[in-house]
């Protein structure tokens, strides 16, 4: 017996996640909340202090930008400004909605923000590491201008399964408040090419 209420717009992206390992949603943080966060990164990268990504962990790390091609900014968790807090408490306030529901066994998260500038990508990859592979869901929320529009480029692509395990591409938007969660372990994924720049902030919920 559920000892706690249901949250009909918490078990949809759930529903998804069970049924076809990825989700999409336009409204888990409202319009302002997503300006917020957008002059929250702006006003960061203004400081200088967003780094070239690396791929690869740990002391493997290498900066190849003909894999990938952002800079990274990874947000401190126990340290956040008054509009992260605002984020962290959205997420968490998800994650302990599915550890309760799911029984991932998800206990932290790791978060970065992401600038792409013009001419940049992300080629297709698998968020976990042979090394590590606790990176359990994956999850995205885009910051870009309110006007953005499909010609910018930079989608998401999602190479799924089909039922008889042909593969096919889910193409998804980077659509300013547009959040994607999805299994870290089992969706390879690319970023095409970015027209126009491209903001986000990429977490990882995993297990310890
Ligand atoms: O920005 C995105 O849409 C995905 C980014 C990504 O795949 C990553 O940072 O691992
Ligand atoms: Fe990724």
């Amino acid at each position: 017996m559920y000892d706690f209420e249901l949250n009909p717009f918490y078990e949809l992206i759930i529903d998804d996640l069970v049924n076809r390992k990825y989700s999409v949603v336009d409204c888990f943080f409202s319009e302002e909340e997503i300006n917020l966060l957008r002059a929250n990164l702006l006003l960061k990268q203004d400081l200088h202090s967003f780094k070239k990504a690396a791929i690869g962990q740990a002391d493997n790390e290498q900066i190849v930008e003909e894999i990938r091609g952002d800079s990274i900014l990874w947000l401190d968790e126990k340290q956040p400004d008054e509009v992260e807090r605002m984020y962290f408490n959205k997420v968490n306030h998800f994650l302990e909605y599915v550890n309760r529901t799911c029984y991932l066994g998800i206990q932290e998260g790791e978060f970065h923000y992401a600038c792409y500038p013009e001419g940049t990508y992300y080629k297709r990859h698998l968020d976990v590491f042979h090394t590590d592979n606790r990176r359990t869901l994956s999850v995205v929320l885009y910051l870009n201008d309110q006007d953005w529009t499909p010609a910018y480029g930079g989608e998401l692509a999602l190479y799924l399964k089909d039922e008889n395990g042909n593969e096919r591409e889910e193409v998804v938007h980077a659509l300013p408040g547009r959040l994607v969660v999805f299994d870290s372990k089992s969706i390879e994924h690319e970023v095409k090419m970015v027209n126009h720049t491209r903001y986000s902030i990429t977490g990882w919920l995993k297990t310890r």
